[in-house]
């Protein structure tokens, strides 16, 4: 679902009532001037009742109520922007200057990932600014299409341009000779978007990049887009997720040979071109077996857990280094061999609120990486426990020295059950992948510099 099929110049709306209630109400009433069959009353006792739950409250100045009901439409998504903010939940902290209503069928499959689309397009703090202080409707519903487009080609200087071109005809010349299956182009290099037009290879161009692809035009260029959240500084790192996501994704085969262009983050200037075997890069892991995730494990739950896991791990928890272990999949195994060392925090609450691809549960999973013990996390990405005990051993593998407890604990778990384990170093921010015992590094370990 690309996102600005959703948005209406028609369900824009400045908010008159100051409480989400009565915010709530003059949204859905405009909705349901469109559509005369939406049962109004109904679906505010529904926001309500998720208002109530937990808050949709997502950070400086932007709610993000939603509801799933019978709807008889995939989904209705109205927006309100209140210049005195609304209140949620009567905390004067949280007074939200954007609302962003979400109406979704009971029947709609791609919920979470729509949810969490919309979530990601008003995470960029400055074109939230742009959008409360955009003087009419229309200027919003302009800048919020902006946003969603937001990669555009910008013109570099001429020189800069020489040496892109140069250094993109160079990377093509490597693929053919080398006899890659695919040139990965790690878009974050640049700001303004690359324009691959001057490709004129017959070789599948991967665009791997940190911004969401929902409508930018400037991604119809790659024969593919993998979007990979919170890439690790390091070079490495970043072609290691970029090509573990896009072998979850099936865009890539263990057998490919891929050709890597990229550079420095936000520099517009590619300087390094690369050969990468995937069978040899992941040898360590794959140990003559080609499935790198469990069965049962979704592509998108598993990158979800390394996303969160890279973010905890480069920005910890409040400025402190946090550690952190998350089992995914196997988890009718899995539960034989864990303990609560706490009550569960996740007990009780539906399936969808505690589904780790729910944009609203990043901040409660970092949150509850601070506490003893794993998360325990079903393969569709319901987080089943948080603060378990592994009670497994592995006499197997040896861990480098340096490593403790919980990366045995993860190893240990990833040997005895069907399930992949990834682990934040509370000591080194490293994030490490465990799968049937074996370890594969994802991030490279902080340099800790002497002062
Ligand atoms: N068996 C286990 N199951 C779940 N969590 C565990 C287990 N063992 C250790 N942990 C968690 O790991 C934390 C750190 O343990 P330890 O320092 O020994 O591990 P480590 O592998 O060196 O990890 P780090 O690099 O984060 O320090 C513990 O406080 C605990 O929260």
């Amino acid at each position: 679902m690309r996102l600005e099929k959703l948005i209406a110049r028609s369900r824009i709306l400045e908010l008159q009532s100051t409480d989400m209630r009565g915010a709530l109400a003059e949204m859905l009433a405009v909705c349901a001037q469109r559509f005369e069959d939406l049962k109004t009353e109904p679906l505010l006792r529904g926001l309500m009742a998720r208002e109530a739950t937990m808050t949709t409250y997502l950070g400086h100045g932007v709610s993000l109520p939603h509801v799933r009901a019978r709807l008889g439409r995939r989904y209705i998504l109205a927006i309100g922007r209140s210049k005195d903010g609304v209140l949620n939940d009567g905390s004067e902290e949280e007074r939200s200057k954007l609302v962003l209503m979400l109406l979704a069928d009971e029947k709609s499959r791609d919920y979470l990932q729509v949810l969490a689309a919309i979530a990601r397009l008003v995470k960029d703090p400055e074109l939230v600014a742009s959008l409360i202080s955009a003087e009419t409707g229309e200027q919003l519903y302009e800048r919020l299409m902006a946003g969603l487009g937001g990669m555009q080609v910008r013109r570099l200087p001429k020189k800069q341009n020489r040496m892109n071109r140069l250094m993109m005809r160079e990377a093509e010349r490597v693929a053919k000779g080398a006899d890659c299956d695919a040139i990965l182009v790690m878009g974050d290099t640049f700001v303004g978007g690359i324009d691959a037009s001057m490709w004129t290879a017959k070789i599948k161009s991967i665009l791997v990049t940190s911004t969401g692809s929902d409508g930018n035009s400037v991604f119809d260029s790659f024969a593919e887009v993998v979007q990979v959240r919170s890439f690790s500084p390091q070079r490495l790192a970043q072609v290691r997720s970029a090509i573990l996501v896009s072998l979850t994704r099936g865009i890539v085969t263990f057998t490919d040979r891929l050709c890597c262009i990229g550079g420095v983050q936000g520099s517009n200037q590619f300087d390094t071109v690369g050969v990468v075997e995937v069978e040899r890069e992941f040898q360590t892991l794959l140990t003559g077996q080609n499935d790198l995730l469990p069965d049962d494990v979704k592509p998108e739950v598993f990158e979800r857990v390394i996303a969160v896991a890279s973010e905890l791990g480069i920005e910890g928890r409040e400025g402190k280094p946090v550690g952190c272990l998350f089992v995914v999949g196997g988890t009718s195994q899995v539960e034989k061999f864990i303990k609560p060392l706490v009550l569960n925090p996740f007990y009780g609450y539906k399936d969808e609120d505690r589904n780790i691809l729910n944009p609203f549960m990043d901040e409660t999973v970092k949150e509850f990486s601070t506490i003893d013990g794993a998360f325990v996390i079903r393969g569709d990405g319901t987080v089943v426990s948080a603060g378990s005990l592994i009670q497994a051993t592995d006499r197997e593998h040896l861990l480098p020295s340096g490593l403790g407890s919980r990366h045995a604990a993860a190893a240990a778990i990833s040997l005895a059950t069907q399930c992949i384990a990834v682990v934040v170093s509370a000591s080194t921010g490293q994030v490490t992948l465990f799968r049937r015992g074996v370890m594969l590094p994802l991030t490279e370990k902080k340099v800790v510099h002497d002062s």
